[in-house]
This record gives structure tokens, sequence and C-alpha cells, in this order.
């Protein structure tokens, strides 16, 4: 089967330069407009696809991205790998403005977001025990230190609502919580990569230590955005190393992340709603169809 790899580029990280034949497209999903339109093309052999998950000029806030049409969209165009890049506090000393995270777990306090592609007439449930796939974030956390970049292999993420920054005891709760890493767009995100049978890595860009730290106050937006630029420039080039380290070709995936719906339906067959199932044809199309 061909790779395709997908981006979803966080704040910051609105293109990335290089792709051969390069084209903006339009997708069009049953769960609405994507956050833009997705720049697709291929490099080093490898067809590649790049979502800026606020939209170029960074229209979308967290509670607004849409998360499902994104999601539905990269589906669509055959993405198989999705490597979500993304902004974010630390909780952490020795995790530093500058430094990247490549995250294997979350913990989810969204509330005001659709988090699931299933619901009335085609009920589904996903595990979502181990979130990421380990072979996408083995080849982030490669690429990064194939760049010298200052890599942590592992870390818990933490979702927040926002649009605002957290409170002090927020902060100090969830670095009691054993939490790595704060930020406000990685789930549903994640949870609806894996209904959608998506292999998923989400790479962390530190820009601030959140509010906990005694010696950095609160978070300060004028020096978060100063961190952005450097980190993303560090983000396209760690993006750029992903071709050639995940190949043109890949083999079904060995976490199973491609077969998260083989037992995940419960609706029975004559109970289902033919508009649900409409619109699930990408997401859930090779188990419903069968
Ligand atoms: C620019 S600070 C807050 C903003 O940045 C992060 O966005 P993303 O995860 O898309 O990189 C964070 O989640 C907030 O949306
Ligand atoms: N401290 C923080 N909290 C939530 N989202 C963030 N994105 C970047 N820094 C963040």
């Amino acid at each position: 089967m061909d790779t395709v790899i997908g981006v979803i580029g966080g704040s910051g990280l609105y293109e990335i330069a290089g792709l051969e034949a390069a084209e903006w497209v339009s997708v069009a999903t049953p769960w609405g407009t994507p956050s833009d339109q997705i720049l697709t093309g291929r490099l080093d052999g490898v067809a590649m696809a790049f979502l800026p998950r606020h939209g170029r000029g960074h229209v979308h806030s967290p509670s607004t991205v849409p998360y499902r049409a994104n999601i539905d969209a990269l589906k669509r165009l055959g993405v198989t790998d999705v490597i979500s890049v993304s902004a974010c506090g630390s909780f952490r000393e020795e995790m530093a403005p500058g430094d990247f995270v490549v995250v294997d777990q979350f913990i989810d306090r969204t509330f005001a977001r659709e988090k699931s592609f299933f619901g009335t007439g085609c009920v589904g449930h996903v595990s979502v025990a181990h979130p990421v796939c380990p072979r996408l974030s083995a080849a982030c956390l490669a690429a990064g230190r194939d760049l010298g970049l200052r890599m942590h292999n592992g870390g818990t993420y933490l979702a927040m609502e926002g649009p605002q920054f957290s409170t002090l005891a927020e902060s100090r709760m969830y670095r009691s919580w054993g939490c790595d890493v704060i930020g406000m767009t990685n789930m549903p995100e994640a949870k609806l990569a894996r209904e959608a049978e998506l292999c998923y890595a989400s790479v962390a860009m530190i820009t601030d230590y959140d509010s906990w730290h005694p010696d950095h106050g609160a978070v300060d937006i004028t020096q978060i955005i100063k961190t952005l630029g450097q980190n993303a420039d560090h983000a396209r080039s760690l993006v750029a190393r992903l071709p050639a380290l995940l190949g043109a070709l890949r083999e079904p995936c060995l976490h199973g992340c491609d077969r998260a719906l083989d037992y995940a339906i419960m609706t029975a067959p004559e109970k289902r709603d033919p508009g649900l199932m409409a619109k699930l044809d990408a997401v859930a199309g090779r188990v419903l169809n069968r």
C-alpha cells in the first residue's frame, strides 16, 4: 500500500515548502468544510498532504477547528499516516521552550467539541488506550534527532478547552497529575484519527512553561509567538525527513491503527441510520461495506 503522509500544522505552521507538484486542493466532507484547503504534493517520492489546523491566517480557535472535517478530508485524500504538530506549554523544567516532545498519552479536558464520527444510528467504540502509533512516533523522534533537535521521547499532553490559558491552580494541578505538556487541539483530533483508522503521531513544540514555573510567571503570548517562529522552522525540517524514514510503501500497521474499527460498531445492520452511514463512507467504509 502507498504511504500518504498527512501533516496537521498547528500555531505558527501554516505551510510547508519543497513539495513537488504542490497544489492547494479543496476537499468537501459530510462533516463540513476543513480548516483550509490542503496542500498536496510529493517529497522524496512520497505523497504528502498538509493542512493548517487553524487555517492560513489563523482563523479557527481551538474550540471551532472543524476536527471531524479535517480528519475526514485527510482520509478521503488517501492519507495513511497523520503527524500532528502543535505549540504547547511545558510542565517540566527539562522540557524547555524550543524542545520537541513526541507525545504518547493524552488527558482530554475539552468539553465543547464534537468528539466522534459515530452517534445515534451507528454507535462505534474504539480503544484509545494507546492513542498514538509507535511506528510513526519513532519516525518523528528519529527525524528530530537526525536534525540535532532537543527531542523528548514520550510525554502526556493535557488537552484543555481554551482559548484562555490555565489559571495557576490548574497549571499546578495538571503538573501534579503527571502531565508533561499542555495544548488546546490534540483532542479530539487523536480520537478521530483512531476512529478513521489512521496512524497518528503528535509532535509538541514547546513554546513556554505555562504558568506554574516560579521563574517564568504567566504565559506571555508575545514570547510564545517569538518561540513559535523558530520552532516552526525546525518542525518543517522534521517533517521533510519523514518521507525518507517512512518510505513510499507501507505494510499493515503492526499496532493495528488501520484496523481499529474491526469490532467497534455495535449497531445492528438493520437498525443503522442510512444518513449517518452515508456520512461515514470515508472514515468507516472499510468495515461498513463489507
Ligand atoms: C499560540 S498559543 C495557543 C494555541 O497554540 C496551540 O495551537 P496548536 O495546538 O494548533 O499548535 C494551542 O493549542 C492553542 O490553540
Ligand atoms: N501554555 C499553553 N497552554 C495551552 N496551549 C498552549 N499552546 C502553547 N502554549 C500553551
